[in-house]
């Protein structure tokens, strides 16, 4: 199948795909959901590149594995887990099992259990011990902080709770920070891990605890915790009501749905969060139900698919023309390159194909003034996806925000069109002529004819967030199905940590840097003696 694609890439890689546009292109390469809209007209894909592309979901059975996944089989068989992310946001669907069990009344018991204690810090009836909570703190790493501090700013029009605060790194700067700003009487410590052994929280979490017995009495009855490990956060002293637990079938970058969403929750309401569940809803029956040639996330996978494995475009830009979406490429690296940087396919042999794509980006129109240049007349493709809404949540500045979307449109059509040699020279005729006009007129070209998609939406409310979400989560599904591997273990996380967990009495003094390599061994040594 590769091979058929490749060879139709060959055939159509001279042309430049603006000339497709014949009138019924754009709508043809376009996709809806609901008032959502995907573009991806502006690329090299053909009706035949199209059908060559559905046709590896087929022959991967990209369908039977979608139902496995929704239906609770352990399609993560490396850990031999169900992958049950879209139970969390099932509130009023249909009964999920695994293992013979009916899942959603334990689902939605905790649903209920968060909005109680959302609503409780919300409204002033769970305080601290020096009155009603004015911070909350939610201490994590990796999927158990990018989801709900991505989220948290993405809607932060919608934010009418306590302020919200994310540590994550174990870099003593990050918790200082924010505890600087805080009244240990007045604030709540959520400690977010779904394991609650990752070094970084747990050192976070008693940096935290310690923080607060300075100045409350009952440190411990100012935390919560957000884990699967009951026993362990009992042992940190954190109260079973005061505990939200979930299943080892969701994994951390897929978990903002459930209790490690609740930061978000107490922030924005559990009214609107229920709304942010059911966009991610609407995106999962869609996912299910629409034929391939439909399928927003399936579609959105093909293109990716088509720039990095067919095409050899290693990265892809996350563009969003929506400040509040500043995090979610950020985001979007873990849930793609954590769940699709994998060598090998789920039966161990080499992946004959690229892995997922590097993904990075920042939003517009900030990023047009750093690294714009690069996309526009750097040697390497890179695939660009923007996004963007009608409206913003500044009625009263909506000028501003037309402003912002000509520049996301005009950034596509930049990349698409290009400016070709005789355009650059005619704007440079009036300054220079002969051989400098020439050399002027060179550094003006833009070579044109680079990909982009455009996902454009009404506005970024919870239901909208939700919709994206589910979009790019069941896009990385589509890909790792394709590419036959295992989307949601993450082995390549652990040969780091163990070094570390090595490396801790080396750096300490406690050990010598015998046995470690010459680089290694020199720059502890260059600390220890710089002051460490
Ligand atoms: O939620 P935790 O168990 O603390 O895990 C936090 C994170 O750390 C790990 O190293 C994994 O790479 C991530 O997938 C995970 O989200």
């Amino acid at each position: 199948m590769w091979d058929k694609l490749n060879a139709h890439h060959e055939s159509v890689a001279a042309r430049r795909f603006e000339t497709l546009f014949d009138g019924g292109r754009a709508e043809d390469f376009s996709v809806r959901v609901g008032d959502m809209l995907f573009d991806y007209s502006k690329t090299n894909i053909d009706a035949e590149g199209r059908a060559l592309l559905i046709e590896l979901l087929e022959r991967a059975d990209v369908a039977g594995r979608r139902e496995a996944m929704f239906s609770g089989a352990p399609i993560n068989e490396t850990e031999g887990r169900a992958v049950l992310h879209t139970a969390l946001r099932n509130i009023n669907g249909e009964p999920v099992t695994v293992d013979g069990q009916d899942v959603m009344p334990g689902v939605r018991e905790t649903l209920e259990r968060m909005e109680a204690f959302a609503a409780d810090v919300r409204e002033g009836r769970f305080t601290g011990q020096g009155g009603r909570i004015t911070d909350v703190v939610n201490i994590g790493i990796g999927g158990s902080d990018l989801g709900p501090a991505m989220a948290t700013l993405a809607l932060a029009p919608y934010h009418d709770g306590p302020r919200c605060h994310f540590v994550s790194n174990v870099d003593p700067a990050d918790i200082a920070g924010v505890l600087r700003g805080c009244d240990p009487a007045t604030t709540l410590v959520i400690v977010a891990s779904k394991t609650f052994t990752t070094i970084e929280t747990m050192t976070n979490a008693r940096t935290a605890k310690a923080w607060m017995s300075e100045t409350v009495s009952e440190p411990a009855a100012q935390f919560a915790a957000l884990s699967t490990a009951a026993d362990k956060t009992a042992d940190f002293g954190i109260a079973p009501e005061r505990v939200f637990g979930f299943e080892d079938w969701v994994g951390g970058r897929y978990s903002m749905w459930g209790p490690i969403g609740l930061s978000l929750m107490i922030a924005i309401g559990p009214r609107a969060f229920r709304q942010f569940l059911a966009g991610g809803a609407e995106m999962d029956r869609h996912f299910r139900a629409a034929d391939w040639s439909e399928n927003m996330p399936a579609l959105l996978a093909l293109v990716g698919i088509w720039h990095n494995q067919v095409c050899g475009h290693a990265t892809r830009a996350v563009l969003p023309y929506d400040n509040r979406l500043s995090r979610l490429p950020a985001y979007l690296q873990q849930l793609e390159m954590e769940s699709n940087g994998k060598r090998v396919s789920m039966d161990g042999a080499e992946l004959s194909v690229q892995s997922g794509p590097i993904v990075w980006g920042e939003p517009g129109t900030n990023g047009q003034h750093a690294f714009y240049q690069l996309i526009h007349q750097g040697t390497r493709v890179v695939p660009c996806e923007f996004l963007v809404a009608a409206r913003g949540a500044e009625d009263d500045l909506h000028h501003q925000h037309q402003l912002l979307v000509a520049n996301c449109l005009a950034q596509s059509e930049a990349l698409m069109k290009g400016r070709t040699l005789d355009e650059a020279r005619a704007k440079v005729a009036d300054k220079f002529s002969g051989d400098e006009l020439e050399r002027q007129a060179s550094h003006r070209v833009f070579p044109g004819n680079r990909p982009s998609t455009t996902l454009a939406y009404p506005e970024l409310d919870p239901a909208t967030l939700g919709r994206i979400i589910a979009l790019y989560e069941h896009r990385v599904f589509v890909e790792g199905a394709v590419l036959g591997i295992n989307s949601y273990d993450q082995w390549g996380v652990e040969l780091g940590k163990e070094l570390a967990t090595g490396l801790q009495p080396v750096v300490e003094g406690r050990e010598s840097t015998d046995g470690k390599d010459g680089s290694t061994a020199g720059l502890v040594n260059f600390l220890r003696q710089s002051g460490m």
